[in-house]
C-alpha cells in the first residue's frame, strides 16, 4: 500500500533524527519525536484512520468486556488521535459507565466526568471535545476507573508515552497513586495508537507516567513490566 511506503520512509527519516539526538536531554529529544510523529499520523488517510480505528476500539472492547470492569476511562479524540467514537458507543450498550476527563489548562490537570451522551460534549481547552460541566455528571473526588485508555502522540512497546507535554496524564496518575490502597489497586494504563505511532524508544523523564499496554490496528503489545489488576489476556 502506498500509505505504508510513505510511513516507512518517514520513519526511516525519523530514526536517523533520534540518533544524530542521541547526545541532547530527554526533553530535546521528546521534543524532537513529537514533530516527527505530528506530521507522521497527520499523514494517515481518513480512510485509514478510519478503519484502523475500528479495528483499535474492537481490540478494546473485546478486553474490556474479559477484564469484567464496570467503568472506563476514555479520551475524545481531536487531530489526528485514534477515534474512539466506536468504543464510547459499545461501551454504553454494553452497559459500562463511560468516564471522559475534562482538562484545566490553567493547573493542567483534569477532573473526571460521567459521559452519557454525545450531547453531554462541548468545545473546550485547545478545542477538544469535553464533557459540558453543566450537563455531564462529574466523579467524586475520589474515585478510581476500572481502566484507563491513553491518547498519546508516539508509544514503545516497553510503556513509554509521549503526549502533547501538558503533562496532563503524568499528573493525573500521580493523582490516582495518592487515593490506592489495599484492594484498590491501579486500573491498567492502555494507550491507543496506530502501528505507524510506535517508536524503538520514547525517551524517559522521572514524571513519566508509562501504560501497561499498547493496543494498535496490529495486536496489543503488553508491557512485560505491567503491575495493573486484571492482567493481559
Ligand atoms: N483527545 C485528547 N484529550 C486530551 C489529551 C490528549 O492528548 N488527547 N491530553 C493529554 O494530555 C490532555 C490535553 N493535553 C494537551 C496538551 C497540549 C496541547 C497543545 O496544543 N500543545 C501545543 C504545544 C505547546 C507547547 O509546546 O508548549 C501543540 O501541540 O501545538 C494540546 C492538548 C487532556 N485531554
Ligand atoms: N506529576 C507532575 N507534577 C508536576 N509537573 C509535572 C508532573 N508530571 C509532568 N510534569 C511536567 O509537565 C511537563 C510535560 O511533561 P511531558 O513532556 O512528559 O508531557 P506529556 O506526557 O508528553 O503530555 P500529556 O500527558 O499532556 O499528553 C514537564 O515539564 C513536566 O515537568
Amino acid at each position: 500500500m502506498a500509505i505504508n511506503g510513505k510511513l516507512e520512509a518517514i520513519k526511516q527519516d525519523e530514526s536517523v533524527a533520534i540518533i544524530t539526538m542521541e547526545e541532547s536531554g530527554a526533553s530535546v529529544q521528546k521534543q524532537a519525536i513529537r514533530q516527527h510523529m505530528n506530521r507522521l499520523r497527520n499523514g494517515i488517510t481518513e480512510e485509514h484512520r478510519s478503519e484502523w480505528s475500528r479495528l483499535i476500539c474492537n481490540r478494546a472492547a473485546e478486553w474490556l468486556q474479559a477484564s469484567g470492569g464496570k467503568n472506563v476511562m476514555l479520551y475524545v479524540a481531536f487531530r489526528s488521535e485514534v477515534d474512539t467514537r466506536p468504543l464510547v458507543e459499545w461501551a454504553w450498550q454494553a452497559g459500562l459507565t463511560v468516564i471522559v476527563p475534562l482538562s484545566d489548562p490553567l493547573s493542567r490537570t483534569m477532573t473526571l466526568y460521567e459521559l452519557r451522551d454525545w450531547s453531554e460534549l462541548r468545545p473546550g481547552a485547545y478545542g477538544i471535545l469535553e464533557p459540558d460541566p453543566g450537563k455531564a455528571a462529574v466523579c467524586s473526588e475520589d474515585f478510581v476507573p476500572d481502566a484507563v485508555f491513553v491518547p498519546g502522540l508516539s508509544f514503545d512497546t516497553a510503556g513509554g508515552r509521549l503526549g502533547y507535554g501538558g503533562g496532563y496524564y503524568d499528573r493525573f496518575r500521580e493523582r490516582l497513586l495518592s487515593k490506592l490502597g489495599p484492594g484498590r489497586p491501579m486500573p491498567c494504563w492502555i494507550g491507543l495508537a496506530f502501528e505507524a505511532q510506535l517508536a524503538d524508544r520514547i525517551p524517559r523523564e522521572p514524571h513519566d507516567a508509562n501504560v501497561d499496554a499498547v493496543m494498535t490496528e496490529r495486536t496489543l503489545y503488553a508491557n512485560s513490566q505491567y503491575t495493573c489488576k486484571g492482567g493481559f489476556l
